[in-house]
């Protein structure tokens, strides 16, 4: 009798489920006809979509996802569909598509699983967030970004210093790239709390939290912060598995993490409360500005470590690809090195103080920034989700170019980095490293999104530009000859894509002057 029951249940059930099935799908089907939707021609992934994930999982493990996925656009054109196990995935390239998304139909599309995934280290902040907590974080930290003092100079000019006392002298190869990391987690943490890690500094640290906090000292900071971040990343490409990966490795990373973020924070309210205990005389400092509009210490902490996330590794890896390619185009350095030395003189004679106004006007050194931004952006892929049932203007049918229909859930993925390298828009040399380009034609719309669009554009991009053209101008003013000291003859690089872009095994070069003996 029992099991008579078991099984009545069991086929009302399926019943229901393939009847509520079938009805979804003629919903969808009606509103598409409706909406004149194509279907995107469809990658082929047996079993459901399982092996589509496990050949981009395979092509991310070789460290060539992003050309992977160039791949499949060559083959299927510039928007495709994929099954995945979980959500059907449309991957596109057309510029309208990601104005889309990014901002035509920005309400209909969110960051899904991303605020579970980055939660334990990220907790609720403006890059994890959504809907109107997102209005609020943006709300509250665009004013700061407004501000002159955002890319204070003044504040890069001992971090940059102490990177070029780190460049050996006696001529030999090293990783400019590892300095990069170093410099921008001394930056950003000096602008964010007002006094910086002191990762570039050899011995203990400058920070006087750092010396005693679980994090162990100079760098300690920087390494606990990477640790999570690598976490992070996994947590992403996992989807909505993220919550099987969470280690007592990253748990404890992130406590040291907050541990270290909360005595700034802490230290900014008690500068609140009573100003003469305040931490740097008048000097600007992002935390104690945004302590003045907020005194909730978890908004504090997660505002601070939200940003230092955003601004770190993307202006790293800026910096680094820059002297990737330099050091393999020397017509472009010497003559961008002219233009700098043209301006502001040598190390040994200065003509000029560096200023925002006045790096913003040595176009050269835009155009190159641009051309790195272009070939490597530092944030390569990216998603949407889909939040309700909606469309796309372009890729579906045989040619691509009627609407597609995208479900409530379905993930919408966009590669810059693919996009950036598209012959249609770029030209036949799309794949080549000439800042020349910019000359020709410097005007550009959502074809070229490094820096992203919409609602969401980043706040950083000013700070960002700043930093890493002064960076480059103090070092070309300090050494006049930069080498390639990388033994890997590869036309590209090998390229690690976690959550921004990295060069996988570095940025090897020779960095000196000739003056030198
Ligand atoms: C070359 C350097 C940089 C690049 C290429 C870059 C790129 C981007 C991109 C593509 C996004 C959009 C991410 C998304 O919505 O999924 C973003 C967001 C953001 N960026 Fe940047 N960024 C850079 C530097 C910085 C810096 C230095 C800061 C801060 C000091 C910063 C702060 C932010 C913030 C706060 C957001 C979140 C904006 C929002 O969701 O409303 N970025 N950035």
């Amino acid at each position: 009798m029992l099991s008579a029951i078991l099984g009545a249940a069991i086929v009302l059930y399926v019943a229901y489920f393939a009847l509520t099935s079938i009805q979804a799908k003629y919903k969808h089907h009606r509103q598409a006809q409706a909406w004149e939707c194509q279907d995107p021609r469809r990658v082929q992934a047996p079993y459901f979509g399982v092996a589509g994930l496990v050949r981009s999982i395979k092509a991310y493990r070789e460290k060539r996802l992003l050309t992977y996925i160039g791949s499949i656009h060559d083959e299927y054109g510039n928007t495709f569909r994929q099954s995945s196990p979980i959500h059907a995935i449309t991957s596109t390239i057309e510029p309208e598509n990601v104005k889309t998304i990014l901002a035509t139909k920005f309400n209909d599309f969110g960051l899904g699983t991303r605020h579970r995934q980055f939660y334990p280290l990220l907790g609720d902040g403006i890059f994890t967030l959504d809907g109107p907590g997102w209005s609020h974080a943006r709300a509250l930290l665009r004013p700061q970004f407004a501000r002159e003092q955002v890319a204070d100079i003044a504040l890069l000019n001992d971090h940059v210093t102490s990177l070029i006392d780190l460049i050996p002298k006696d001529r030999s190869g090293f990783d400019i790239q590892r300095l990069f990391f170093l410099l921008t987690i001394d930056s950003a943490t000096h602008f964010l709390f007002g006094e910086s890690v002191g990762a570039l500094e050899s011995g203990t640290s400058k920070g006087s939290i750092l010396n005693t906090s679980a994090v162990g000292g100079a760098a300690g900071f920087a390494e606990e912060f990477n640790k999570s971040q690598d976490y992070l990343a996994i947590r992403s490409i996992a989807q909505n598995l993220y919550w099987v990966i969470n280690p007592k490795e990253f748990q404890e990373a992130n406590r040291k993490v907050h541990e270290v973020v909360d005595y700034y924070v802490n230290l900014a309210l008690q500068a609140r409360a009573s100003p003469s205990k305040e931490l740097s005389g008048d000097r600007y400092i992002f935390l104690n500005a945004l302590a003045a509009e907020t005194q909730d210490p978890k908004i504090l902490r997660d505002s601070m470590l939200n940003i230092l996330l955003a601004g770190r590794d993307t202006t790293a890896s800026l910096l680094s690809s820059t002297f990737y390619y330099l050091a393999r185009h020397p017509a472009t350095w010497n003559k961008l090195r002219q233009e700098i030395v043209k301006v502001f003189g040598d190390s040994r004679q200065p003509l000029a103080e560096i200023t925002q106004a006045k790096l913003r006007d040595i176009t050269y050194l835009r155009h190159v920034l641009n051309e790195v931004l272009r070939l490597l952006p530092p944030v390569p892929m990216n998603f949407r989700v889909a939040n309700k049932d909606t469309s796309l203007p372009v890729g579906g049918g045989r040619d691509g170019t009627a609407p597609v229909y995208v479900k409530k859930g379905d993930i919408v993925a966009y590669s810059v980095y693919n996009m950036h390298r598209r012959t249609d828009f770029w030209g036949e040399d799309s794949h080549l490293f000439r800042p020349e380009r910019w000359e020709e034609n410097a005007k550009h719309g959502w074809d070229y999104l490094p820096f992203n669009g919409g609602p969401r554009i980043c706040l950083g991009q000013q700070y960002a530009l700043t930093e890493a053209s002064y960076t480059i101008v103090r070092l070309m003013q300090h050494f006049d000859t930069l080498k390639n000291a990388d033994p890997d003859t590869r036309k590209e690089p090998v390229l690690l894509s976690n959550l921004t872009l990295s060069h996988d095994q570095g940025v090897l070069v020779n960095l000196f002057s000739s003056h030198d003996a």
